[in-house]
């Protein structure tokens, strides 16, 4: 459990701490006070990246020359630093200069607003969520992922020269590799996507009636891939890139007999990824064996009152949560925090 949480220099706050007393903290406070750039700040600390950023250089407070987020967990200190010369890591006060030495410590989930893409965005942002979620739990997916890539960019520039009578050798090889890459991926998605699928239509369940269930759509089955690489070729080198090919997955919600993507309001896609997100955490926990922080970045706002009443006594008890609102809410056994000026320039 998160005991502590320090930001300094980081976005708006000057010096923000947090002791943390209850196992759900809500934070509350005007637009601009500062309440997602605490989540951030965790979210930032746990994986080493922004939720809404690539530029790390904006979470540096304007005018100052880094930033810094400090936090316990379990007794252990993670301490992350980002300057214009790149990122430093800590953990117990101790230098980590590998990535993997500071990873897989501090877990997080977060919901924040713009994960509605996950519904409403391309397939590419859908294909991203498969990839993140699968390569943290398990390492050997990313070296299938980044084989994949490297070989399909290979084939890609390969098909830029090759002719239609040219001797095809090199080609078949590399069709071969991407096979034998690709196949992997896929039936890592699909069983993903099927234990997935099975905690999120349970976690639905609780905010609404409606029948959901994640679809998986692989581009092209086994098969069909493997067929399409030995004897369609011709399409490829006509149209000089890979046609087909895990790189073109996708998944969607069937929403009862619906697509979730046009036919769902924004507040019941909202539902949905907050059940997916639930579901999420729950697949972590069971696969890594370690416990799940939950951030909710604005969480409520979309659902009407008996939809907000709902979620927030489906709120899973067995975990650790840091949500915000721009509203305080009336519930007991929560550790509140109004965000004011004064609480993002505390002296230490
Ligand atoms: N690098 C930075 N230096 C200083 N201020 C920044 C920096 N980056 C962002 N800000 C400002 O920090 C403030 C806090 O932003 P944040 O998104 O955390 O607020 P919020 O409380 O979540 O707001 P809302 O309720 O509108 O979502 C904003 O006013 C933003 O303009």
């Amino acid at each position: 459990m998160i005991q502590s949480i320090l930001l300094k220099n980081f976005r708006n706050h000057e010096t923000f701490k947090l002791e943390i007393n209850k196992p759900f903290v809500y934070i509350y406070g005007e637009n601009g006070s500062g309440k997602t750039s605490i989540l951030e700040g965790i979210y930032f600390c746990s994986t080493t990246k922004s939720h809404r950023t690539s530029d790390e250089k904006e979470l540096i407070k304007t005018n100052e020359m880094f930033a810094q987020v400090v936090i316990k967990n379990d007794d252990q200190t993670y301490e992350i630093v980002v300057s214009k010369f790149g990122k430093r890591t800590k953990v117990n006060h101790v230098e980590k200069r590998k990535l993997s030495e500071f990873l897989g410590h501090l877990n997080v989930v977060m919901f924040a607003p713009n994960d509605l893409e996950l519904i409403q965005g391309s397939p590419l942002v859908r294909r991203q969520f498969m990839d993140f979620e699968l390569l943290q739990v398990d390492k050997s997916y990313l070296n299938h992922l980044n084989t994949y890539k490297k070989v399909l960019k290979q084939r890609n520039s390969l098909l830029k020269k090759v002719d239609i009578k040219d001797d095809y050798t090199f080609l078949n090889i590399l069709g071969d590799q991407l096979y034998e890459q690709g196949i992997i991926l896929i039936n890592q998605r699909k069983q993903f996507l099927d234990e997935l699928n099975i905690l999120f239509k349970a976690n639905y369940q609780k905010f609404s009636q409606n029948v959901v269930d994640i679809i998986y759509k692989p581009d092209q089955d086994e098969a069909s891939f493997k067929k399409h690489l030995q004897k369609q070729q011709r399409q490829d080198i006509l149209y000089q890139t890979t046609l087909t090919g895990p790189h073109r997955d996708d998944f969607f919600i069937r929403f009862n007999a619906f697509d979730s993507k046009t036919y769902t309001s924004q507040g019941e896609t909202r539902l949905i990824v907050i059940a997916l997100k639930l579901a999420l955490l729950e697949w972590i926990e069971s696969k890594t064996n370690h416990k799940v922080v939950l951030l909710l970045d604005d969480v409520l706002s979309e659902l009407d009152q008996q939809k907000q009443d709902i979620f927030l006594k489906t709120l899973p008890k067995q975990h650790q949560i840091i949500m915000n609102s721009v509203m305080p809410i009336d519930m007991d056994h929560i550790q509140m925090i109004e965000l004011t000026k004064e609480r993002t320039h505390v002296k230490l």
